[in-house]
């Protein structure tokens, strides 16, 4: 029978690579939460919505969570597609002027709910153990120093394209550390 594993932790703890691997070695679906805040962000700011029209963004949000319970392969596929694009540092900066929207982040957690309903997932994400999924029967919560994690952020971001200066990757994490406290 399969399980659910949640994996929880702050900005670059290490979440995404032991969700991926873990998932790999078991044969279980990995879904990374912060992909559905980048997803809906982008989706967004593409309809010309902005984070003060609240109602708005709600009332789209809504539809659209209607939407994908509906077919969740195909929106697994769109995500699967778009990583590069909803990896970029534009898109996770429109995640983080959307994701304060507490309405928004209800209807993704009902949303991840929905969706894992049938088990079979390694799921990471910030509120995943506590908020989202806190009766997934295993529950991991990762965690490295902020000056660490920092490191490890300023290398990833080296090692890509998108390379920012040690003080703005430093800038960037304080701020994300913040906002999830
Ligand atoms: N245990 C570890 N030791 C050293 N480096 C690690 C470790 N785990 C992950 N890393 C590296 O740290 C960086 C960030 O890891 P990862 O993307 O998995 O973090 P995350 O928690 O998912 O971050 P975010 O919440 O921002 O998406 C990556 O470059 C990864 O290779
Ligand atoms: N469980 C989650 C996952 C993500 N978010 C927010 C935080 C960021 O603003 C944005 C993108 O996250 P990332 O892909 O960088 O982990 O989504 C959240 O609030 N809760």
């Amino acid at each position: 029978m399969k399980i659910n594993i949640a994996i929880d932790g702050p900005a670059g703890s290490g979440k995404t690579t032991l969700g991926r691997e873990l998932a790999r070695r078991i044969d279980y679906h990995f879904l990374d939460s912060g992909l559905f805040y980048r997803y809906f962000a982008k989706l967004l700011t593409e309809n010309g919505y902005n984070p003060l029209e609240k109602a708005k963004v709600i009332e789209f949000c809504l539809q659209k969570k209607t939407v994908i319970a509906k077919d969740p392969k195909l929106f697994f596929q769109k995500l699967e597609n778009q990583q590069i694009i909803l990896s970029h540092p534009k898109v996770s900066n429109l995640a983080s002027l959307f994701s304060p929207i507490q309405e928004l982040r209800q209807i993704i957690r009902e949303l991840i709910r929905e969706l894992l309903k049938n088990k079979g997932f390694v799921v990471v994400g910030r509120d995943m153990t506590f908020k989202v999924l806190p009766e997934a029967e295993v529950k991991i919560f990762l965690t490295a120093s902020q000056s660490k994690r920092i490191e490890r952020r300023y290398q990833q971001l080296k090692e890509s394209k998108e390379h920012l200066s040690l003080e703005e990757v430093k800038k960037d994490l304080v701020e994300r550390d913040k906002r999830d406290e």
